[in-house]
């Protein structure tokens, strides 16, 4: 397993306008775009690539375009929010999705819903904003892998030391790109100093 945490000062900067309490849903919003944006670029830094001729309007050359489809994956509801910020990336990409909410008490996470595209023989990008105790990404991209992915990113804004110990210890090829490792989870499994519910600050409830 490989944990790639970004350090483009712009993202940093738009973690931390998502840490603060008194960000607006407006700015929280376009935070999340910004942020999701870099974690994207970084896991697609290794796309395959192939060479095809073209012409410009001035000759013909050798040009390389991208050839590697693409599957995201989002666990919902909060990971609804890295879409657009994907796709807008990655117009081609075909999208999944895995509904899971954790229960208040426990913080172990239920599945509700699941509708992937075909995902066999693909790279699977799952995006999640959170990854706390890991139940929720665990059980997501053990579901990635049934449905025969070839491998798995993980891509979240925040995550926790515990998270990240759960999924490597499930997944060995696994590739986290995250925002931030923060310091710990809270009694209520909570990450501290975490930005709170993200789903909640996201949609407002
Ligand atoms: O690593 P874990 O301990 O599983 O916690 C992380 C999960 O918790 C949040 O979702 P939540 O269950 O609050 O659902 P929501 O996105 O609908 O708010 C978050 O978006 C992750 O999916
Ligand atoms: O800190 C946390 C933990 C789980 N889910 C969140 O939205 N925030
Ligand atoms: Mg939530």
């Amino acid at each position: 397993m490989s944990l790639e945490i970004i350090q483009h000062p712009l993202a940093i900067h738009g973690i931390n306008r998502l840490r603060d309490r008194e960000t607006t849903p407006q700015s929280f919003r376009r935070s999340c775009d910004q942020v999701t944006t870099y974690l994207a670029i970084a896991a697609t830094r290794d796309l395959q690539m192939k060479e095809v001729s073209m012409e410009t309007p001035m000759e013909q050359m050798q040009a390389r375009v991208v050839d590697e489809p693409i599957v995201v994956v989002a666990i919902l509801r909060a990971g609804a929010g890295m879409i657009d910020s994907v796709v807008r990336l990655l117009p081609e990409v075909s999208v999944g999705y895995i509904g899971l909410e954790r229960n208040e008490e426990t913080a172990e996470a239920r599945r509700y819903y699941c509708k992937f595209p075909p995902v066999r023989g693909n790279r699977v990008l799952v995006v999640d904003p959170m990854l706390a105790t890991g139940g929720s990404a665990e059980q997501a991209i053990e579901a990635v892998y049934e449905a025969g992915a070839s491998s798995v990113d993980f891509l979240c804004i925040v995550a926790a030391p515990e998270g990240v110990q759960l999924l490597e210890s499930r997944f060995p090829d696994l590739r986290i790109f995250a925002g931030a490792l923060d310091r710990e989870l809270d009694e209520n499994k909570y990450i501290r100093p975490g930005l709170g519910d993200f789903g909640d600050r996201l949609y407002g409830t």
